[in-house]
């Protein structure tokens, strides 16, 4: 007989969006052009042509929107501040319009009895910052303490729960090494200085958050659990390099004090040596960690695949619309390594989601067995770790809404609910009704 998963009467209940993804109307009331809006109009770089012009046009429709988190039952929700909006040259100066969408937001959610929980940076900012050298630029890490630290005074009493950076490893692998993302150029030798200024940035505006906010700050980082192909040494090296390139780029400096070994090997001639003092920085202490989770990856030696000389290989098992394997218990991995290798932290699982080729809505339904599915293994995974002794204080579904894909468009639907183009209309899925049913139970329907 297997006890049915009940979760912590005070664990937090959630989904999560981000700015460019989901709000559209991004030049209104003073908003400067960011890098996403001028890179998703250039010719070839988002499938099927898309921008984020109107995405769920979230921005004019934010109240309904909040509606719906209610009827989901969702107690907290996850969205991310466009920067552009408040500085529209990234500094100097403010835009009060701009601040003014997230305080009626705030407002709004809590009225609703909804945490809200502030992402500062997913990966849009103010276009003018790539300009000036992005966050290659040393200064970077100081424009983005600056911005923090106006929007802890500005939004102080509202919101007490931020994130400073959302996967900063997206930012430098899609940004600064493949080009898939903004500022759009391959730039190798800038990755290792991008990556150690986004931590800087983030290190500082920790900072300035004790100095002046209140609540609880911490970073979010993609994890993915990898697995060697086979036993051969050369195998196990890819693994090592892969493990440390995704997993530990990030987490080693803010909680060890510094980068694995195998980035010297990765990077070459182009791995800089760093300031002592900036180490210091960076281990600046912070409140939680938000692990977003999607899925694993069976890595195997290929020496032509520069930068980290390994090769995914594809496994026999199920696969969502995005090509990702489906395997739930890869969240148990990276919550019990993260308490085992770096930190007693509180920690959320501050993304979880699968796309897959869901159905239109009939007679107001959206049948989508396959995110129930995912969503019931996953949230299985992770109570868990919770048996297990990992201080799991919350679960955010990505996504609220289904919503702009980056560089896939709008063709990868990950949402709880459906969004049809371009009339905007919101049809909650099947999965947002089990998910409803799950916060209600505390996991008991499991
Ligand atoms: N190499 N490789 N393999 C996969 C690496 C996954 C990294 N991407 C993410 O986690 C992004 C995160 C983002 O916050 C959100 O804005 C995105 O919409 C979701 C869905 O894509 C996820």
């Amino acid at each position: 007989m297997t006890t049915k998963p009940s979760f912590p009467a005070d664990f937090l209940w959630g989904a999560a969006t981000s700015a460019y993804q989901i709000e559209g109307s991004p030049l209104a009331d003073g908003a400067g052009v960011s890098n996403w809006h001028r890179f998703a109009h250039r010719p070839g770089t988002i499938a099927h042509g898309d921008h984020g012009d109107t995405a769920c046009d979230h921005y004019r429709r934010y109240e309904e929107d909040i509606q719906l988190m209610r009827e989901l039952g969702l107690q907290a929700y996850r969205f991310s501040i466009a920067w552009h909006r408040i500085f529209p040259e990234g500094r100097g100066r403010l835009n009060p319009k701009g601040l003014d969408f997230y305080l009626r937001l705030a407002d709004a959610l809590n009225n609703a009895g909804i945490v809200p929980c502030a992402t500062l940076h997913h990966w849009d900012w103010p276009a003018a910052l790539d300009d000036q050298g992005g966050w290659a630029h040393r200064d970077s890490a100081q424009w983005f303490a600056d911005y923090a630290h106006t929007l802890f005074r500005a939004l102080d009493g509202r919101v007490k729960h931020w994130a400073t950076l959302n996967e900063p490893w997206v930012i430098v692998h899609a940004g600064y090494i493949e080009g898939a993302h903004p500022p759009g150029v391959p730039a190798f030798a800038k990755a290792p200085h991008a990556a150690h200024n986004l931590l800087r940035g983030h290190a500082l505006a920790v900072q300035a958050f004790r100095a002046d906010g209140a609540g609880q700050i911490g970073l979010v980082v993609n994890l993915e659990p990898k697995f060697a192909a086979s036993a051969k040494p050369e195998d196990q090296a890819a693994l090592a390099r892969s493990h440390a390139y995704m997993n530990r780029w990030f987490l080693d400096p803010v909680f060890l004090g510094g980068y694995p070994e195998e980035m010297a090997d990765i990077f070459g001639a182009d791995w800089p040596r760093f300031p002592e003092e900036d180490f210091k920085l960076i281990r600046e202490p912070f409140d939680f960690l938000g692990i977003n989770y999607y899925s694993r990856t069976v890595v195997r030696d290929e020496p032509a695949n520069l930068p980290v000389r390994d090769a995914r290989v594809r496994q026999r098992a199920e696969h969502t619309a995005m090509d990702w394997e489906v395997f739930p218990e890869g969240l148990k991995t990276c919550l019990t390594w993260v308490k085992q290798r770096y930190t007693t932290l509180p920690l959320y699982v501050t993304e979880n989601g699968a796309a897959f080729a869901d159905p239109p809505a009939v007679a107001g339904r959206v049948a989508d067995p396959r995110r129930v599915a995912y969503l019931r293994d996953h949230l299985r995974a992770a109570h868990a770790a919770l048996a297990e002794g990992v201080d799991l204080k919350g679960y955010f579904a990505w996504s609220l809404l289904d919503n702009f894909e980056w560089a896939h468009g709008y063709g990868k639907r990950f949402g709880l609910v459906r969004v049809d183009y371009p009339t905007g209309t919101r049809t909650p899925k099947d999965s947002a009704r089990f998910y409803r049913r799950v916060i209600e139970s505390r996991g008991a329907v499991l």
